[in-house]
């Protein structure tokens, strides 16, 4: 049985695979006061997420199975990509050379990144990954002041490595060839998609993950386009299906040098992973048991923090697709704090005018130019 708990910005399913994830705690948010020896336990992520056993054996959740189990899918040829999933695999997507030195500059840089954390349940978790935010230097600068990532207002933003930029240019021309053959949804992003951000992670071994969940649209608008770049050991990226009984888990090992695009609606309609795993199959030659992951993402003019409500806690709220009932296919923004605010949040809620949203933008700055 699956046991489903909010957490946050990722909706985490406590399957078998998430038991085993350790979480540190290692620091504490900026501005949160609090007796780390009194008030913070030192917490597992899957001793976080475990229902009480009082719970678990109640006859309520005996009777109602959300999801009926099947075995993992592998998907390994392009084809069956595109035909299984809202996702389309590119393999050897970059030069050689340069698939190498972006992944040497990424390695060298990932020693500065860091873990981030939110709270669950009253409790600091820590992410089992490293992580960290890069904006493209060919943007315009209202990003620099403006981001706020995991509803925490991001401080020394990081600029694209020449590398970085040089795979920008060949994804996004990549992206935007293949979206010729696809029916463009009136949400997204009209014109052609131009990548001005990028998310970085560093799997250091293969204990490291990151559990499912969609990725958070607030910046991004509804119907994004995400380009995906691996670089170093192969990892297992997995899907599945929000809203489904048999919700199959497809699992796509993402090569060196292989660019997976998530094409909308894969964000409101499906939720991903990359789990962990007993052990790694190949020490790539350059990276050893580590992957680097670069998900490169356009934030939209009409969903910076400028056009994002602010919630009685005072912090830009998070963007969040209706994924079930009469509502499917709408938006609505509610209040963040529960990531930063020690677990506690308000009961903001207000509906996205995706069009009313797009008119009131062209009013005041005439058109979209964000990069
Ligand atoms: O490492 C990956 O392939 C996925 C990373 C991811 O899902 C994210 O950064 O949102
Ligand atoms: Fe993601």
């Amino acid at each position: 049985m699956s046991k489903k708990i909010k957490l946050n910005d990722y909706d985490v399913h406590s399957t078998g695979e998430e038991t085993k994830k350790i979480v540190q705690i290692d620091k504490i948010p900026t501005g949160i006061t609090v007796n780390q020896q009194t008030s913070i336990k030192k917490v597992n992520l899957n001793d976080a997420l475990k229902w009480p056993s009082s719970l678990t054996n109640s006859s309520k959740f005996k009777k109602s199975p959300r999801r009926i189990i099947q075995p993992v899918l592998k998907l390994f040829r392009p084809q069956d990509i595109s035909e299984q999933t809202p996702c389309t695999l590119i393999p050897d997507v970059l030069p050689k050379e340069l698939a190498n030195s972006l992944l040497k500059v990424m390695l060298k840089e990932s020693e500065t990144w860091h873990r981030n954390q939110w709270w669950l349940f009253e409790r600091l978790v820590t992410s089992p990954r490293t992580s960290s935010f890069y904006i493209s230097n060919e943007v315009k600068n209202i990003y620099e002041s403006d981001v706020y990532y995991n509803g925490e207002k991001t401080v020394n933003t990081r600029r694209f490595l020449p590398e970085m930029e040089e795979a920008r240019k060949i994804i996004m021309s990549i992206v935007n060839e293949k979206r010729k053959s696809r029916v463009i949804h009136e949400f997204e992003i009209h014109g052609e998609w131009n990548p001005n951000v990028a998310v970085t992670n560093c799997y250091a071994n293969s204990k490291e993950s990151v559990g499912w969940h969609s990725d958070q649209l607030t910046n991004l608008g509804p119907r994004p386009i995400i380009g995906s770049l691996s670089l170093g050991t192969t990892r297992q990226f997995r899907l599945r299906r929000i809203n489904e009984k048999s919700s199959r888990i497809i699992s796509i090992p993402l090569p060196h040098n292989s660019l997976l695009i998530m094409w909308p609606p894969c964000q409101e309609l499906w939720k991903h992973e990359v789990c962990s795993q007993n052990v790694i199959d190949n020490l790539h030659p350059i990276a050893g048991s580590k992957r680097i992951n670069i998900t490169f993402r356009q934030f939209r003019d009409e969903y910076t923090a400028e056009w994002t409500p602010k919630c009685s806690c005072g912090i830009p709220c998070v963007l969040k697709p209706v994924m079930r009932g009469s509502n499917i296919g709408r938006y609505f923004y509610m209040c963040y704090a529960a990531g930063v605010n020690e677990g506690q949040k308000c009961e903001f809620f207000e509906w996205l005018d995706v069009s009313k949203r797009q008119i009131d933008y062209k009013k005041k700055y005439g058109s979209f130019e964000s990069i």
